[in-house]
């Protein structure tokens, strides 16, 4: 017992007991190498030329495993022992965890980059190797692992080559999922490293932080990855789990499968090991993360061997890998057709199994193409999310004894068109006012110029849409007309025709000089704001939203760049200034397969993961603009976020009126 308590109270102080060098094992590697390759280099000249799964490449002439077999059998009783403490609560976890162990580690190599190219995938920009790949050595000092209430390292998961641990970066904080490699050998580890790195930018796999030894062997290393939090497909998948994933949630993740391996695929890489397991799916966005590249090749086929027949059990695998012969793009699309039709059986989404079933083809050829594959998820998704913008909104504060149609369809409402000579151009550079530059930096697909429109002789901001529809610039028109009256959006004048196809309208509305979006507040005038008139300005935000609401509007897209304020005008300082996804009595819901999620932080995390638009979304859109906002006020009082506004949960999040209320006993106090 003693003895025992003893232990816990020295691992507490421990925290990296698996942090040192690979200096010493390095040095007799050398010397080893020297003695029995003479003229060669110890680790290979550059680490990353040494995997023969990277193009083939093997610059080492000598049989590198015997060596540190006997090196690692030399050195087992002093050097191994230094990740005892972690190894010893793996013990217990290892009982415990549901292992995914699979023991196919055996495989030979193939270039079948001329195949990459029969699937269209370019050639540009694909390196010959990847032997320029780097990525950082870390100290241990840099990593802390965290532990639980009984002072365990806080354990992640479990697969056949390594374990992992809950850990963050000591300077950053950040988190970061640390996998100890058990068992495994160096080049391996090197390869998987390697082509994660080379991946990072696909933004389909964690992001790697740095390797990190764990001992004196060459082996003893970590993989320092962003920590990805959320479960496995796996555990998604599970009924006993009883996930409350919806259907479109389901097809999201399908399409974010099909279109993240496609982004894999055209990096020249395979996964080669595609499984409920090896997939993460990230709360509560549901972003997909493909972890394990274990077996990833790039510009190569992988070859199972099959020493004793038991390929034959891993039905993920394409019949092809399992009878041993070179894998393509086309055994990886076998793979996530199983994923697809896991995900059919337990969505009832029918038309996906169908989908699924032509991945599962046995002739690799017959099987689909990503990119088809992509079209073919992208148009149940569309389906899917038609049917569910077409449900009717419950607008909060509207009782069983509101009249259903309070207001008059949006068909009513007569969009002026205006005359070739209605707008004027302004002369002194007006594009270069900040607020317009502003916006027009961060609109991406929209243009907006200010003229002079001639009626009034007063400046209005014209704004077009590079990929837009008639019948969406139709219905922001008739939406700015009916909130005329809110006083939340700029005044509409109509809608000028720029060229002789119907879709080639731009939307013009009055422009007030003067004002600045938020974002420049945030960007060029955060001192000059005071606590007081910050939530003055917010409580004009909020009694304008709440107004829109009540017309049965929500806006959808609410960000620190449209929301517009006028310093000086102190009856009316405040503007929503983007419509393009505004919508009237339905709700939206975003393509998020094609939108880049970390651009959007802004939307409600179920808008993110694909459910519909609602006015607790709204809300919380508000809500990460007013937190923007407090956060950046340096050095003063800070004001507290309301509480729950930022809640996962849409019920949980307050109502505008009490979000209102909040802000002036808040306003009040400061008085
Ligand atoms: N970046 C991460 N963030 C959070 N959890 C992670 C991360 N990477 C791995 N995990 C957890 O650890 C488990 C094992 O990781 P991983 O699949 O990489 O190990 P492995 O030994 O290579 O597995 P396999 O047997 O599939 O080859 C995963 O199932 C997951 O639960």
């Amino acid at each position: 017992m003693e003895a025992l308590a003893s232990k816990k109270k020295t691992s507490a102080k421990r925290i990296f007991v698996c942090g040192d060098t690979v200096t010493k094992v390095d040095d007799r590697l050398e010397n080893e190498v020297k003695r029995t390759v003479p003229g060669s280099n110890a680790v290979c000249n550059s680490t990353n030329a040494c995997c023969p799964k990277w193009n083939g490449k093997c610059c080492c002439g000598f049989n590198y495993q015997l060596l540190m077999k006997s090196l690692r059998k030399e050195t087992r009783d002093g050097t191994q022992k230094d990740c005892a403490e972690i190894k010893q609560s793996n013990k217990t976890k290892k009982e415990t965890a549901k292992s995914t162990s699979r023991s196919y580690r055996d495989y030979e190599i193939k270039d079948i980059s001329d195949i990459f190219l029969q699937y269209n995938y370019s050639y540009q920009n694909i390196p010959p190797n990847l032997a320029h790949i780097g990525t950082e050595l870390l100290d241990a000092e840099s990593v802390r692992y965290f532990r639980d209430y009984d002072d365990e390292v806080v354990f992640l998961g479990k697969g056949s080559f390594g374990e992992v641990y809950l850990a963050e970066m000591a300077v950053s904080k950040q988190v970061v999922a640390v996998k100890l490699f058990l068992d495994s050998d160096y080049l391996d580890i090197i390869s998987e490293v390697i082509i994660t790195q080379y991946l990072s930018s696909t933004g389909v796999i964690p992001k790697i932080l740095g390797l990190l030894p764990t001992g004196l062997m060459a082996s003893n290393l970590s993989l320092v990855q962003e920590y990805i939090s959320g479960m496995t497909l796996e555990d998604h998948l599970n009924e006993e789990n009883e996930t409350a994933l919806t259907a479109v949630n389901w097809l999201n993740i399908s399409l974010q499968l099909t279109a993240g391996l496609q982004k894999i695929h055209q990096q020249y890489v395979l996964l080669n090991d595609i499984h409920e397991g090896n997939v993460l799916i990230e709360q509560p966005y549901l972003r997909v993360v493909y972890i394990d590249m274990g077996h990833a090749t790039f510009r190569s086929g992988y070859k199972y061997k099959n020493y004793n027949g038991s390929l034959y059990t891993y039905e993920h695998l394409a019949p092809e890998l399992r009878k041993s012969q070179p894998g393509t793009p086309a055994s990886d699309v076998y793979s996530l057709g199983s994923l697809l039709s896991r995900i059919s059986n337990i969505s009832h989404i029918e038309e996906l199994q169908k989908l699924a079933n032509q991945c599962l083809l046995t002739e690799p050829s017959s099987r689909p193409t990503l990119s088809d594959l992509t079209v073919s998820i992208n148009e149940l998704f569309i389906k899917e999310k038609q049917k569910l913008e077409q449900q009717k909104i419950k607008f909060p504060g509207q009782t069983p004894n509101t009249k259903e149609g309070n207001y008059p369809p949006l068909i009513q409402y007569n969009v002026p068109i205006l005359g070739p000579n209605a707008i004027s151009s302004i002369e002194n550079d007006s594009y270069k006012d900040s607020a317009i530059i502003n916006m027009y930096e961060f609109l991406g697909d929209t243009k907006l110029q200010i003229g002079k429109f001639v009626k009034c002789n007063c400046k209005v901001m014209i704004r077009s849409y590079e990929n837009g529809s008639f019948v969406r610039i139709l219905e922001e028109s008739r939406i700015l007309l009916h909130l005329k009256d809110t006083g939340a959006v700029f005044p509409f004048h109509g809608l000028l025709p720029t060229g002789t196809l119907l879709d080639e309208f731009e939307i013009v509305q009055s422009y007030f000089g003067k004002m600045v979006s938020v974002a420049n507040i945030l960007h060029y005038y955060p001192l000059r704001l005071s606590d007081a008139e910050i939530l003055v300005f917010f409580i004009h935000v909020a009694i304008h939203l709440l107004e829109i609401h009540r017309k049965e509007v929500l806006l959808n897209y609410i960000n620190e760049y449209n929301i517009m304020i006028d310093p000086e005008n102190t009856k009316n300082p405040v503007w929503f200034s983007d419509l393009s996804r505004a919508t009237y009595n339905e709700a939206y819901v975003f393509l998020v397969h094609e939108i880049d999620l970390s651009d959007f932080i802004f939307l409600a995390p179920e808008v993110r993961a694909g459910s519909p638009t609602s006015p607790a979304s709204d809300i919380y859109s508000l809500c990460y603009v007013y937190q923007q906002v407090i956060s950046r006020l340096k050095g003063k009082t800070r004001l507290k976020i309301l509480q729950h506004c930022l809640a996962v949960v849409p019920e949980a999040r307050p109502s505008l009126p009490e979000m209102i209320m909040y802000l002036r006993t808040l306003a009040h106090s400061l008085r």
